[in-house]
């Protein structure tokens, strides 16, 4: 009961996103640890904490929804709502992305929002993967994912429609696309985003077989920028933002977006029939199957 209204608080959010910024501690400011001025207070919401720097024009945005920031429908909808913010307010030109929880970035998927749900909840919940996506691919912010944690699938999807990815050197810390391993399937523009970063060839082998790439494995294939150790990846995210940020942000973000539209614009012209493609096919029984029997080994897996 108390989910179902969550989620239909959280959907009415993704349609009207000023919605959530009443009642909830989403735009409200306090200060960070330390903190005094204007440039050092920090706003969020539940599953999305932002620290803004107004002096250098930098915010960082942390994910927070323990145990493995899963993409809840709640989270995606934070997400959103938080990015716009920080889009919507001149002060801000870039983002560092990174993780409020231990040892993982993201999960990816919550698995839970699309096993034993209902087809309507499978759609609206596709519709806000796609959102964030969008979103974040096509931002005018520079946006910096510091991956301080493991990075598979929906993670992955989230750091690579980032500018820049810096990981910490952790063997534990994979990242990469395993959709084929729960027996499920990268979306066309998932695939698209893939080969836009790593090359045909490389995107082919690697989501066929699924591959979670350690941390010196994805420096070499080109996932992510810069690999270093694990008390280095908010400073060096930072050095990599001042080198984006010395741009005119002009000139950057039409850059961007002429390398980045045709991409977006591909889901954008088949938003529909990818969610109803999407719906269709998490719905079949054997994938049902395999997701929960996914799910089972993960909970089992514990302890
Ligand atoms: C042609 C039509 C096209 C159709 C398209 C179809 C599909 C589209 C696919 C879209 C692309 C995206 C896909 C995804 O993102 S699927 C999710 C994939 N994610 C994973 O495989 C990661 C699974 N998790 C892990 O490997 C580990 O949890 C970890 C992230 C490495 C962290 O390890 P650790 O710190 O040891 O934590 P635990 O494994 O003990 O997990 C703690 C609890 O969290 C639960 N959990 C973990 N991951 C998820 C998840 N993704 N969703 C929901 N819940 C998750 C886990 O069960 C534990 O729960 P418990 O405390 O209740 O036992």
């Amino acid at each position: 009961m108390a989910l179902a209204s969550g989620v239909r608080f959280a959907a009415r959010a993704l349609l009207r996103p000023w919605a959530l910024l009443r009642g909830t501690t989403l735009g409200r400011t306090e200060p960070a640890a330390g903190g005094g001025g204007d440039g050092a207070r920090r706003f969020g919401s539940q599953r999305v904490l932002v620290e803004p720097d107004a002096a250098s024009g930098v915010a960082v945005m942390k994910l927070r929804n323990p145990p493995v920031n899963a993409l809840s429908l709640e989270l995606l909808t934070e997400l959103v709502i938080s990015l716009e913010k920080l889009e919507n307010d001149k002060t801000f030109r870039g983002v560092i992305l990174t993780s409020d929880c231990p040892r993982v970035f993201c999960a990816g998927l919550d698995l839970t929002e699309i096993c034993g749900r209902n087809p309507a909840h499978c759609a609206e919940y596709w519709k806000a993967m796609q959102e964030l996506w969008l979103r974040t691919y096509l931002s005018s912010l520079v946006l910096v994912a510091a991956i301080n944690g493991a990075c598979p699938a929906g993670g992955c999807i989230i750091a690579l429609s980032c500018d820049c990815r810096v990981l910490a050197d952790n063997p534990k810390y994979r990242i990469g696309l395993n959709e084929t391993l729960l027996g499920i399937i990268a979306p066309f523009w998932l695939k698209d985003t893939y080969v836009n970063t790593i090359g045909h060839r490389a995107s082919e082998q690697a989501l066929q077989l699924g591959s979670l790439f350690p941390p010196a494995e994805a420096l070499q294939v080109g996932l992510v920028d810069q690999v270093v150790p694990e008390d280095q990846v908010q400073s060096t995210a930072l050095s990599e933002m001042a080198r984006w940020l010395a741009v005119p942000d002009h000139a950057r973000q039409l850059t961007k977006n002429m390398m980045r539209k045709a991409t977006a614009d591909r889901l954008l012209r088949q938003r529909d029939a990818d969610t109803q493609n999407f719906v269709s096919f998490v719905c079949r029984d054997s994938i049902q199957k395999s997701l929960q029997a996914y799910l089972e080994k993960l909970r089992q897996r514990k302890g």
